[in-house]
């Protein structure tokens, strides 16, 4: 059984007397460890399918298995617990505290889980040593970018799932994120799921899932990944 499987999803959204299929019938599986790039085009249902993975919305029907627990059957308080002791999150936009500092936005989160990483080692680990007592607007995006992502790693959770990381980046900065993204998610084992609309990121990936007007596609296995320093768009 592989470590994510996601069964016969549908998500409909009722709009008045319209329904809007978001996810169709969506089926993929993701083994443990692997990074996993979503593509597709604005639209296609991508945030929906991450919506299901991290807990943020329920499927409509079908089953959202993540380490064989079925997270579409959760009510409102085991959904709470999951995204907060299973799910870390890296948001376009960062979402950082804008009053509490590097080190503090790392903390607050590792306050909420069980079994958290050292927040001291994990900043390190991104690069963000110096800048421990800095506010998030005292960093440049590219920190705090770094940041998020340590936030989310420092919680150690089972998945870490990525909404267009590099979009309000620059190209240099965008590709240094997503190279630090790989490193972290394979030297700390952890499943990472990118969702993206730039097909050039998704050869950085080991699977890559393609929805287009709501259904996948096709999925695509790519033996050798290119490190995403190497990338060029
Ligand atoms: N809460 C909602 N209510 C109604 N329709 C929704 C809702 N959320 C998403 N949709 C619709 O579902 C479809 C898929 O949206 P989704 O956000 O998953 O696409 P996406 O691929 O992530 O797009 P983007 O890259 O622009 O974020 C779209 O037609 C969208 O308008």
């Amino acid at each position: 059984m592989a470590y994510i499987e996601v069964k016969n999803e549908n998500k409909i959204y009722q709009m008045g007397e319209t329904q809007i299929f978001a996810n169709r019938d969506i089926n993929f599986e993701i083994e443990k460890g692997k990074i996993t790039v979503i593509l597709g085009p604005s639209g296609a249902g991508k945030s929906t399918v991450l919506n299901m993975l991290g807990g943020m919305d329920s499927p409509s029907s079908g089953q959202i298995l993540i380490d064989g627990v079925d997270v579409a059957k959760f009510n409102d308080r085991q959904l709470t617990l999951y995204r907060r002791n299973d799910v870390g999150f890296i948001f376009q936009f960062y979402n950082l505290i804008p009053n509490l500092t590097t080190l503090e936005n790392v903390e607050l989160a590792t306050s909420l889980v069980k079994d958290s990483l050292d927040p001291k080692e994990v900043l390190d680990q991104v690069g963000l040593s110096e800048r421990m007592s800095n506010f998030p607007s005292q960093l440049s995006g590219g920190e705090q970018q770094r940041l998020a992502i340590a936030r989310a790693l420092a919680k150690n959770p089972k998945l870490l799932l990525c909404d267009e990381p590099t979009g309000a980046l620059d190209y240099t900065t965008g590709k240094q994120v997503l190279q630090l993204l790989s490193e972290a998610s394979r030297k700390f084992n952890k499943t990472a799921i990118i969702i993206t609309h730039n097909s050039e990121i998704a050869k950085m990936a080991d699977r890559v899932i393609h929805i287009n007007d709501s259904k996948v596609h096709e999925v695509i296995d790519n033996s050798q990944p290119i490190k995403a320093v190497d990338l060029v768009w």
